[in-house]
C-alpha cells in the first residue's frame, strides 16, 4: 500500500479515502490523523490525488486511478498552477520626492511558492510622475527584491528610514534592522528573555515610529515565563528558562490563549526600542490581564514634553460581555476591547511637567481607559494636527454577541495640554446603519485602516469598506461627519485603498473575472462633492496573467443579482425584508444546444462575513473548468445593514438555508441552471450550510465539497475555541446569557437538532471533506464524525486531512490540493 507522500516537493496532506459505497469501517491502519499519528496509509482503491503521472507503488504497479482520472488531475493541476501564479498586491507605501509632481512607491507583493510550501513576498518599487492632472507614469525598477526571512517592514513617517523585522525560529533573538536611504544603519538583536516574536497578524499587530523617528513602539510576545525545573537533586528553586543540560523543564500551569491561529503565541505585550542605543523597554503600568495591540504614538502635548502611547487592550478578566476565559479572537470582533493611553518609556518627567492625569495622581504611570462606556474600540488613528483621535468600534458585535457586525466610527477630541482623563467625550462620526435606504451607505464594515489615511485637509479619512457584495473606497470627514463614495457608483468591481499620494489615491481594483489592477485616483472637484474622482490604470510591473488564463477569464461574465426574500413576513425587521445578493459568474457564450453549464453554489462562512466581487483564484479556477458559480450572500452577511445581519442569529440552518434555496430558485427561474448538475461548496459555516442543504434538499444537489464544516453543534461546543458562537447563532442574541462551559443535556439536544447531522439520513450527494487537523475553530472531529456517519449509511465520501493546517487551510500546498480535488470531485459527479 502506498504511503502518503511527505518528502520535500511532494504533498504532505494525508488522504483518508473512505471506501465508496461500502459499509465497512476505515481501513484498519488509517485513523483520525493528528500530528502524533503514525504515517497514514492510503486505501488501495483510491489513489493519492497528487501522484505524478507515471509514479509507481511499492509493488511496482502504477499508482493510479484510472487513466482518465489521472489525466483529469494532470490537466486541472496545470490550470490551477497558472491561476496560483498570479501575484497579489498586499500593501503599498508612497514616499514624497524632492522633485515636484513626483513621488516614489513601494509595493509588497505576495506570490505562492508551491514547491517550498511558502508564501513568498517581494518588494517592487516605482518612480511616480504626475505628468499632467489626467495622467500618471509609474517607472518600475527592473527587478523585485525577495524578502526572505522578513516578517514585516515599516517605513518611518518621513520616509527616510525603514524598519525591517525578522522574527527568528528556535528561540533565536528577534532582529530589527534600521535602513537609511541606501544602507543598513543599525541592527538590533532582542533576546527571547526580553520578548518573543513581534506580532504581524494584522490584529494585535502594531508598530509605530515616534515623531522624532528615534523610538519605535511595537507589540511582541511577552517573554516565556520561568518554568518549574528539576535536576538530580530534585526541585530546582530558581526555575529554568533556557536549555540547561543538568536539569529539565516541567510544563508548569497551562495558560489560556486566544484560540485559533494563536495557540502557540504568548500574550501580546507592549515594548519600545530606542534605535540609537538599541535598548528595549517593556512598557510598564499595563494590567497583566490585558492583551495589547495596534499601538500608535499620541501627538506631543502643547508644551512638547510628555509622550504617550495609545493602544488597544483586550481584557481576559470576567466582566460585561465577557466570560472568565479567553475565547477565540480570530474572525471574532465581538471580544470587548478599549483604547488606553500610557506614558511612553525613555523619557524623564521634567520639573514643571504635570503627570498624565491631574485628577488621578494615584494613577500616574498606569494605563488610562479612554473609551469607557463603549464596549469596543480599535484601529486608533490621530489626525495630522493631533487634535482628533479617530477609531472604529464593533460595539454591535460585542453587544449582540454576533462575531462580526456593522461598525461605527468615533472621534475623541484630544486634549492639547496632554491632560488625559478616562471621561473624554466620544463623538459618533459614522453610526451603525440599521436599515439602509436603497443606494445609500449600508454602514461601515472595515477590516483595516491605512496607517496614514488622511487627505491634505487633515480631516478627511480614506478607507475601504464592504458595500453589498463589493468592497468600496469611502471618504469620511471626521469633523462634519460627511461620508461619500470615492469609487465609481456604477462599478460592481471591488476596490481597496493601498496608500495615499497626498490627495491622490493608490488603489487596487478587481472582479471575479479580472485579476487585481493598480489604479491611481485623483479628485476633480471640491472635496465636499461626491463622486468626483477619476481613476487611471497603472501599468503593471509583472505579467498579470498567462495567455491561457487571460483567454479563460475573457470568456466569462459576472453580475450581482438581487434576490427577493422568499418569506417577507411582518415579524421581520425592515432590513431583513430587503433583497439580499448573489454573485453569478457564467460563460459569455451560450452553448449551441442552449444547455447550461453545471452550477456550483458557493457559500461563505462566518456566517457574518461576505463573498466579494474581488478576484479569487479558486473561483476563477472553478469557472475556467466550465462551471457557472452562484455565490450567495444570504441574510446575515456583512455589507447590508445591521437589521439584515441580526436577522440570522437564532435561525441558522433555516433562514440561511432558505435564502440559498431561494437564490437557486431565482437563477433556475431565469433558465440559467441545469437542475441535474448542481454542486455545493462551503467552508466552516458555509460547510454547515452545504451539509444542511444536502440533507434538507437532497434532490437539488448532486455533489458537495466542504472545508472544515460545522456539522454537529453539540460536538463543536465542547471542542471549539468559540463555544459562545454556537449559543448565539443557535439561539440569537439571548444565547449569550445561556452560555455555559457545561451545557445541559437539554441544550445539547437543541444544538443537535439545529445541526446538519440531524438531517444526515436524507443525504444522497457524495461529499468531499477537506479538514485541517490543527483547526481549533471547527475541530477536525466535526467533519470526521459526519463523514464516518455518511459512510456508515453508504454515501460516497472522500476525506483529505491536512496535518499541519488550521481552520483556513491556507498553506500553499494544502490550498492547492484542496481546490484541485474539489475540481476533480465535481467533475466526477457533475459533468
Ligand atoms: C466566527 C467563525 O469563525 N465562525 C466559523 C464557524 C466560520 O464560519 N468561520 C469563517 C470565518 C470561515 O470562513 O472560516
Amino acid at each position: 500500500m502506498p504511503r502518503c507522500p511527505v518528502e520535500e516537493g511532494q504533498w504532505p496532506a494525508c488522504c483518508i479515502p473512505l471506501p465508496i459505497s461500502t459499509a465497512s469501517g476505515f481501513p484498519p491502519h488509517s485513523s483520525a490523523p493528528n500530528r502524533h499519528s503514525a504515517p497514514l496509509r492510503l486505501h488501495s482503491s483510491i489513489i493519492p490525488p497528487m501522484q505524478v503521472p507515471g509514479a509507481v507503488s511499492e509493488k511496482g504497479m502504477p499508482l493510479g486511478i484510472d487513466a482518465a482520472t489521472e489525466e483529469e488531475y494532470a490537466s486541472q493541476a496545470k490550470l490551477l498552477q497558472e491561476f496560483s501564479n498570479i501575484p497579489i498586491i498586499d500593501k503599498a507605501w508612497i514616499f514624497k520626492s524632492d522633485s515636484a509632481n513626483c513621488s516614489r512607491a513601494m509595493f509588497s507583493v505576495g506570490q505562492v511558492n508551491l514547491l517550498a510550501n511558502k508564501k513568498r513576498t517581494v518588494i517592487l518599487s516605482s518612480h511616480v510622475s504626475k505628468t499632467s492632472k489626467q495622467s500618471v507614469d509609474f517607472q518600475w525598477t527592473p527587478f523585485p527584491i525577495e524578502m526572505t526571512g522578513v516578517s514585516t517592514v515599516v517605513p518611518s513617517p518621513s520616509g527616510s528610514k525603514l524598519l525591517v523585522v525578522r522574527n527568528k525560529e528556535n528561540e533565536s533573538p528577534t532582529q530589527l534592522e534600521i535602513c537609511g536611504p541606501s544602507l543598513l544603519e543599525k541592527e538590533i538583536h532582542i533576546p527571547q528573555s526580553v520578548h518573543g516574536s513581534i506580532y504581524n497578524d494584522k490584529w494585535f499587530e502594531g508598530i509605530s515610529w515616534n515623531h522624532k523617528e528615534t523610538l519605535i513602539a511595537y507589540v511582541a510576545e511577552e517573554p516565556s515565563p520561568l518554568k518549574p525545573a528539576f535536576n538530580d537533586l530534585g526541585f530546582k528553586k530558581e526555575g529554568c528558562s533556557e536549555k540547561d543540560s543538568g536539569s529539565w523543564k516541567a510544563q508548569g500551569d497551562w495558560e489560556e490563549d486566544w484560540g485559533e491561529t494563536y495557540s502557540k503565541k504568548r500574550k501580546p505585550s507592549l515594548f519600545v526600542v530606542n534605535i540609537n542605543s538599541g535598548e528595549v523597554q517593556a512598557v510598564q503600568g499595563i494590567s497583566k490581564s490585558l492583551s495589547v495591540g495596534q499601538v500608535v504614538w499620541a501627538p506631543l502635548s502643547s508644551h512638547g514634553c510628555q509622550n504617550y502611547l495609545v493602544f488597544v487592550g483586550w481584557s481576559s478578566e470576567n466582566g460585561p460581555n465577557q466570560t472568565p476565559r479567553k475565547l477565540g479572537i480570530k474572525y471574532c470582533y465581538n471580544r470587548p476591547c478599549a483604547l488606553y493611553a500610557i506614558r511612553a518609556p525613555f523619557q524623564e518627567l521634567k520639573a514643571n511637567e504635570v503627570p498624565i492625569n491631574d485628577n488621578e495622581m494615584d494613577n500616574f504611570g498606569t494605563a488610562i481607559n479612554l473609551t469607557r462606556g463603549l464596549s469596543s474600540a480599535f484601529f486608533p488613528r490621530f489626525s495630522p494636527d493631533g487634535r482628533s483621535l479617530v477609531f472604529l468600534s464593533a460595539k454591535s458585535a460585542v453587544d449582540s454577541g454576533a462575531h462580526s457586525a456593522t461598525n461605527s466610527l468615533h472621534r475623541i477630541d484630544w486634549p492639547a495640554d496632554g491632560k488625559l482623563q478616562s471621561s473624554l467625550n466620544i463623538i459618533d462620526v459614522v453610526p451603525v446603519v440599521m436599515c439602509p435606504e436603497d443606494g445609500c451607505l449600508p454602514g461601515l464594515y472595515c477590516s483595516s485602516f491605512l496607517s496614514d489615511p488622511w487627505l491634505s485637509d487633515g480631516c478627511t479619512m480614506i478607507l475601504s469598506s464592504v458595500w453589498g457584495s463589493t468592497n468600496v473606497i469611502l471618504s469620511v470627514n471626521i469633523l462634519s461627519c460627511e461620508i461619500s463614495r470615492v469609487t465609481p457608483n456604477d462599478s460592481s468591481y471591488s476596490w481597496d485603498v493601498l496608500a495615499l499620494d497626498e490627495d491622490n489615491i493608490l488603489a487596487v481594483s478587481s472582479s471575479p473575472i479580472d485579476p487585481p489592477q493598480i489604479k491611481y485616483g485623483y479628485h476633480t472637484g471640491q472635496m465636499d462633492q461626491s463622486n468626483t474622482w477619476n481613476w487611471l490604470n497603472v501599468s503593471s510591473p509583472f505579467a498579470r496573467y498567462s495567455d491561457k488564463v487571460k483567454s479563460f477569464l475573457s470568456s466569462l461574465q459576472f453580475s450581482i443579482l438581487k434576490i427577493p426574500v422568499s418569506d417577507p413576513s411582518e415579524i421581520l425587521s425592515n432590513g431583513a425584508r430587503k433583497p439580499y445578493e448573489a454573485i453569478f459568474i457564467s460563460n459569455k457564450e451560450n452553448k449551441m444546444d442552449n444547455a447550461c453549464n453545471p452550477l456550483i453554489v458557493i457559500l461563505h462562512g462566518g456566517p457574518h462575513s461576505v463573498s466579494l466581487t474581488s478576484y479569487s483564484k479558486s473561483s476563477a479556477f472553478l469557472s475556467s473548468l466550465g462551471y457557472n458559480l452562484l455565490i450567495v450572500n444570504y441574510r446575515g452577511s456583512l455589507g447590508f445593514g445591521e437589521e439584515a445581519l441580526q436577522s440570522l442569529p437564532g435561525k441558522v440552518g433555516t433562514q440561511d438555508v432558505n435564502d440559498v434555496l431561494a437564490a437557486l430558485d431565482y437563477v433556475t427561474g431565469k433558465g440559467l441552471v441545469d437542475v441535474s448538475k448542481v454542486a455545493v461548496l462551503g467552508g466552516s459555516h458555509g460547510g454547515f450550510l452545504s451539509t444542511h442543504l444536502i440533507g434538507q434538499a437532497p434532490d437539488r444537489f448532486v455533489v458537495a465539497a466542504v472545508r472544515n464544516p460545522v456539522c454537529n453543534l453539540s460536538l463543536m461546543l465542547g471542542t471549539t475555541d468559540i463555544p459562545d458562537w454556537c449559543y448565539v447563532e443557535a439561539f440569537g442574541s439571548e444565547g449569550k446569557d445561556y452560555f455555559s462551559e457545561a451545557p445541559s443535556a437539554e441544550y445539547l439536544k437543541l444544538f443537535y437538532n439545529k445541526s446538519p447531522i440531524s438531517h444526515l439520513s436524507k443525504v444522497k450527494a457524495p461529499v468531499l471533506f477537506l479538514l485541517g487537523a490543527q483547526d481549533l475553530r471547527v475541530p477536525v472531529s466535526n467533519g470526521l464524525q459526519y463523514a464516518r456517519a455518511l459512510r456508515e449509511k453508504g454515501v460516497e465520501v472522500k476525506v483529505i486531512v491536512f496535518p499541519e493546517d488550521v481552520h483556513g487551510i491556507e498553506r500553499p500546498q494544502s490550498d492547492f490540493e484542496s481546490f484541485l480535488n474539489i475540481g476533480v470531485w465535481f467533475k466526477k459527479y457533475c459533468k
